[in-house]
């Protein structure tokens, strides 16, 4: 899966050169660094949101996953975790299963 093979990606730039590897270089630069650009990507969909322009909108999305995931490769958090995380809430929560269980 893409996911999973990107964060493999991420995580052997540990080792690399920041000169040839922006990943490297956002790791190397630090939790500050990565943080910013996760908010200014975050800011990008807003306005590609706004803007009514899908295929722009699917870009910057795709840029937040992306320096999300680094965020986690700097936690040394596996992208996994979060997929978890995401399919226990499919059996925990959704506002139509609640309902089917209100007396009527
Ligand atoms: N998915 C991406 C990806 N998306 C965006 N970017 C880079 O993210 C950077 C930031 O984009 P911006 O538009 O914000 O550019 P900027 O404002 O000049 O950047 P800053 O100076 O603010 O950091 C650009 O340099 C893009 O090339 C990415 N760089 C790498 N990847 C993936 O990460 C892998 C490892 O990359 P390297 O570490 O460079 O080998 C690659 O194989 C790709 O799969």
């Amino acid at each position: 899966m893409i996911l999973t093979e990107l964060a493999d990606v991420l995580d052997s730039r540990r080792e690399s050169s920041p000169q040839t590897s922006y990943v490297a270089q956002l790791l190397q630069s630090g939790e500050d660094k990565i943080l910013k650009k996760v908010i200014e990507e975050a800011g990008e969909v807003l306005m590609a949101s706004k803007d009514g322009d899908k295929h722009h909108l699917i870009k910057e999305v795709a840029d937040v996953w992306f320096h999300t995931m680094v965020l986690l490769t700097y936690h040394q958090i596996r992208v996994e975790e979060v997929l978890q995380e995401l399919q226990q809430r499919q059996h925990v929560s959704g506002l139509a299963e609640k309902a089917s269980r209100q007396p009527q």
